[in-house]
């Protein structure tokens, strides 16, 4: 463990396991405090929107699993407390912060390329969910098979020429992470929106995005004060909480 590792998050390194969300909802009850999941091989990773996450072995699997406090619309902004992290990790472990950009909801992105998602999923039902739990993917080694109409999956092997381990980039990541979740609860939503759309792809470009019914087309204007994404389209201005976003 580095000595930047985080104080009072608990860090638990796992060969083998289904999914780290699913082990995060497993252990949430007996937990003391926030902990840091991580497996070098997932069997059963998971995406969003239930699609299946392909995880061979070199690439990283890991989850974030808390009981955040606060509103419960800043419990969801974790996506973008995480999607800062694993940007800022990224670029720590590369030393360039060049090729790097940031996809709605949640993606990291390398030269266009898909190399970084993540998955929030909340631990309990209705009255019950006691905690929140972050699972990050990168595509450290190796990249997965391109799927029809999604953005081409990269690795950061294949982009950079660099091989981190698993184990290397949660000693960077976890105290990234720390500084934007200290950010969020701190100074609430408005430093972690900014920094994000500073960093966002496509910014004021055209995009579609899919919603489960819908189809709509329009320039990206950013996210608004919840984290919801702002399209202007033919129709005026639409703010849509969940999509999935296409180039
Ligand atoms: O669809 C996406 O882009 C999100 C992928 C999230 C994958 C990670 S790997 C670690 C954690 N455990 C899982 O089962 N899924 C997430």
């Amino acid at each position: 463990m580095s000595n930047n590792w985080p104080e009072g998050v608990a860090r638990r390194v796992l060969p083998e396991i289904d999914s780290t969300n699913a082990e995060a909802a497993r252990i949430a009850p007996g937990l003391s405090g926030p902990c840091w999941i991580l497996a070098l091989r997932q069997t059963q990773g998971r995406g969003r929107r239930g699609r299946d996450w392909r995880d061979p072995a070199g690439n990283f699997a890991a989850t974030y699993v808390s009981r955040p406090g606060g509103p419960p619309e800043q419990v969801a902004q974790r996506s973008f407390v995480a999607a800062l992290a694993l940007r800022d990790a990224l670029v720590t472990v590369t030393a360039r912060p060049e090729g790097f950009a940031l996809k709605w909801p949640n993606d990291v992105l390398l030269n266009g390329g898909k190399l970084a998602g993540i998955l929030l999923e909340s631990v309990g039902q209705g009255a019950q969910v006691s905690h929140l739990a972050v699972g990050i993917g990168v595509n450290l080694l190796h990249a997965p098979a391109a799927e029809d109409g999604a953005l081409r999956p990269v690795s950061l092997l294949s982009e950079t020429g660099m091989s981190v381990t698993p184990e290397e980039f949660l000693d960077v990541l976890a105290p990234a992470f720390a500084h934007w979740e200290g950010q969020l609860v701190t100074y609430g939503f408005a430093p972690v929106r900014q920094a994000w759309m500073n960093g966002a792809a496509r910014l004021g470009e055209r995009i579609i995005a899919r919603t489960v019914l819908d189809s709509h087309e329009g320039t990206f204007e950013g996210i608004d004060a919840t984290g919801a994404l702002m399209l202007r389209t033919a129709q005026g201005r639409r703010t849509i909480p969940a999509a999935d976003v296409f180039f």
